[in-house]
């Protein structure tokens, strides 16, 4: 994604948006804190974020009686920004059906992505699993998995790189396919083959007790792999916006479904658009992992492993340890990070 320029316009535009959001933020302080001020809080207990409405956040019960049940929350004050899947400490408050957040708990792992000034902002937390989708339809490009696949990397969550529509695959496509799939099992990425409309394999397995989210380019069939666990998918997001009163404004924002079969899938266009962001340069050796072992090896310490004599990388290309076309999509990443 590039860098946008920001004109003057949008940014007085910008200062109102601010301004506004501001005002929202300790308005909503205020709020959290008439309700401590009401007193007759409950005990804290753990809780998870499970969606977001404008300014309160759905929150649902980990602990205690009422493990599994669904509450409209404020946050305090000087809580950082919280995510879907986050877990955190809350208390009830004397409305029925509402709290009051005090912390967010550690995270194990967590999903970001730039805002529009080019800060990276959480979307998502505790996610175990990622699961990357690609399709014969739309043709898969190598190079945008390798994107998506660093991104990935730099969450420390190594995805599963999941080939769907396998109902399409004709002769002439499956050689290619076969290619694409074995070179990124070669590096050590687990790969599954299935179709949504049809045979789902073991996707059940593959999400069964962990909290996983679906990344890949538009097309690929991630709604479809969605539905295909969650049938019902459509009447849950209704019955949580309309049976907890947190009116219409369902958002863009990510929302959290328990699984049949335990865990969870975390969904969001946010999140599905997961990874074809502009990375840094350490971000991106980092995230082909198959360089790992040859980096810091080269004659230069500052090789950019182009031609410079004795580089590593190029090196283990040329002893089969490395495939030629990762070094030349890290070289055009790197480019393209550079001329920004
Ligand atoms: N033949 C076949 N078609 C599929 C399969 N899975 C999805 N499709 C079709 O592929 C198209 C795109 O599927 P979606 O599930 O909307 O894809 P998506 O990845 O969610 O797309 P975005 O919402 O744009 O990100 C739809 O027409 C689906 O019906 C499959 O396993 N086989
Ligand atoms: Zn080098």
């Amino acid at each position: 994604m590039s860098q946008r320029r920001i004109s003057r316009q949008q940014g007085f535009r910008i200062e109102r948006i601010q301004a506004e959001r501001i005002a929202r933020a300790e308005k909503r302080a205020a709020k959290a804190e008439d309700l401590l001020a009401g007193g007759a809080l409950g005990d804290e207990q753990r809780g998870r974020i499970i969606a977001h409405y404008g300014v309160q956040v759905a929150v649902e019960a980990l602990e205690g009686e009422q493990t599994g049940q669904r509450f409209r929350c404020h946050r305090r004050a000087n809580l950082e920004h919280l995510v879907t899947g986050d877990e955190v400490v809350w208390q009830p408050a004397a409305e029925a059906g509402t709290g009051v957040i005090s912390a967010l708990l550690p995270r194990r792992s967590v999903l970001v992505r730039p805002d529009p000034y080019g800060k990276l902002k959480p979307v998502a937390a505790n996610i175990d699993r990622i699961l990357l989708v690609i399709a014969p339809e739309p043709t898969p490009s190598a190079e945008l998995i390798d994107r998506y696949l660093i991104a990935c990397e730099a969450t420390g969550i190594r995805p599963v790189l999941v080939l769907n529509k396998a109902d399409l695959m004709t002769a002439d496509r499956a050689a290619a396919l076969g290619e694409l799939m074995a070179g990124f099992a070669a590096l050590g990425y687990e790969t599954r083959t299935l179709s949504a409309h049809g045979d789902t394999g073991d996707l059940r397995a593959l999400v069964a007790g962990l909290t996983v989210v679906f990344v890949g380019q538009s097309g690929v069939g991630k709604s479809s792999l969605v539905n295909a666990l969650l049938p019902d998918v459509a009447q849950k997001v209704h019955a949580l916006s309309s049976g907890s009163k947190l009116g219409q404004h369902t958002t863009t924002t990510a929302c959290w479904f328990d699984l049949p079969e335990g865990g969870a899938l975390i969904d969001s266009p946010g999140i599905r658009e997961f990874g074809v962001w502009h990375m840094d340069r350490e971000q991106l050796l980092d995230g082909f992992i198959e360089f790992r072992p040859w980096l810091g090896q080269c004659r230069f310490r500052n090789c950019a492993h182009r031609q410079e004599p004795g580089c590593a990388l190029r090196l283990a290309v040329d002893e089969g340890h490395i495939q030629p076309r990762r070094l030349a999509s890290f070289q055009r990443l790197a480019e393209e990070q550079e001329t920004r």
